[in-house]
């Protein structure tokens, strides 16, 4: 038995917050997550099946954008600004993507994998000190979001570990500190090339966005998310995460074969499927401050399979934790307004994520107020 668990009341978990946390334990390991089929996601009538062209052609008439890093590394100059449009095309329509050809290889993502479910595994001892860290904590264990703030029960079990400049985890399993040092330099040079892109799809120098965040000393964090199965067929639209848009530059994930990740595009909610081999890529907070609200970080949300363990690996990247981040000078020029205030990175993250996930919430804090934003005029 390892992490503690809500009951599987679904009318309970989701309306009545004073529920003693820990009155189910599941048992993690035994779990079946490895599932290479689709599987039919509860509550999602309304939400339509949005998938890539396996092409990698996709456009977005088709179905969520599909960058191709190999075009953007290598492709001649003609290929690349092609790329790059539609990259700003999709970080402005959707602040949602996939990415193909990225050059990580699958036995490096299952090593990841296995060792997330090791660590889910560990006998309660071990995971103790790391299970009432704080989110400025370099190694965290939990359930939900933010257990003490979160007012519902979410269906997910995560495990956080600082990368960069610093990679922080546990002990155990003796095979996670390699796995995860690798894992976190390649996706950390993959998000890094795909924001260079960012700034050029903007049209400033490749360079500049990771100057003005230094970037050499970027953050990153890996995380491995559990949702186990939600239980019975009256127990359906468990949640996983609810909507949110993540603190960051830049999210990549990937996932066990189960799906659950849906984006709000067009005022509507699609459940996001990925095309073999891909990553999906999540644009955070950080290009929408960055950008003056040109591009958006994408409001999304995890649902719970009824009878399949979900697990996907997350690594992400923001600014230096130092870093001031607020809109890049030139996007910000008249006629244009200044949208967002300077914050440090620390506090903005710090803020996101101490707080109950409240859709695009935290960007409040940093929002410049107007008479329209205000509603008093
Ligand atoms: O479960 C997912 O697909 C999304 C996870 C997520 O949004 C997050 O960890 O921030
Ligand atoms: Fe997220």
């Amino acid at each position: 038995m390892n992490l503690r668990y809500p009951a599987r009341n679904h009318a309970r978990r989701r309306t009545d917050s004073k529920l003693s946390h820990g009155n189910h334990l599941h048992d993690c390991h035994r779990s079946s997550p490895a599932c290479a089929m689709h599987t039919q996601i509860m509550g999602m009538a309304s939400a339509p099946r949005y998938s890539a062209q396996p092409n990698g052609a996709s456009s977005e008439q088709d179905g969520i954008p599909v960058v191709d890093l190999a075009v953007l590394l290598n492709g001649d100059a003609g290929e690349r600004s092609q790329a790059i449009r539609h990259l700003g095309r999709a970080c402005q329509d959707w602040g949602f993507f996939m990415v193909t050809n990225h050059g990580v290889h699958e036995a490096l993502q299952s090593a990841l994998m296995d060792a997330c479910k090791e660590l889910f595994g560990l006998p309660p001892e071990q995971k103790a000190e790391f299970m009432d860290a704080g989110p400025m904590d370099p190694v965290r264990f939990g359930t939900g979001f933010n257990s003490a703030v979160d007012g519902a029960r979410y269906w997910r079990d995560y495990v956080k570990m600082f990368a960069h400049p610093e990679l922080h985890c546990p002990a155990k399993p003796d095979t996670l500190r390699g796995v995860a040092a690798e894992y976190a330099a390649r996706t950390r040079g993959l998000l890094l090339e795909l924001t260079a892109a960012i700034s050029e799809s903007l049209g400033l120098e490749g360079g500049r966005i990771a100057e003005r965040l230094d970037l050499g000393s970027c953050f990153q964090i890996l995380v491995g998310n559990h949702y186990p199965p939600s239980g019975g067929p009256d127990d359906d639209g468990a949640v996983g995460l609810p909507a949110h848009s993540d603190h960051g530059l830049l999210t990549l994930l990937f996932q066990n074969g189960v799906d659950g990740l849906q984006v709000k595009h067009d005022g509507r909610w699609l459940l996001a499927e990925p095309i073999p081999g891909a990553f999906f890529v999540i644009a955070g907070d950080q290009p929408e401050i960055g950008s003056n609200g040109r591009y958006k970080g994408v409001l999304h949300r995890a649902l719970v399979d009824r009878a399949q363990a979900r697990m996907l690996c997350v690594s992400l990247i923001g600014p230096c934790l130092d870093a001031v981040v607020e809109p890049v000078p030139e996007l910000a020029v008249a006629p244009l307004r200044l949208e967002y205030m300077g914050v440090e990175y620390r506090d903005y993250m710090e803020h996101q994520q101490s707080n109950k996930l409240n859709e695009k919430g935290a960007l409040d804090l940093v929002r410049v107020q107007t008479a329209e934003t205000l509603g008093n005029f």
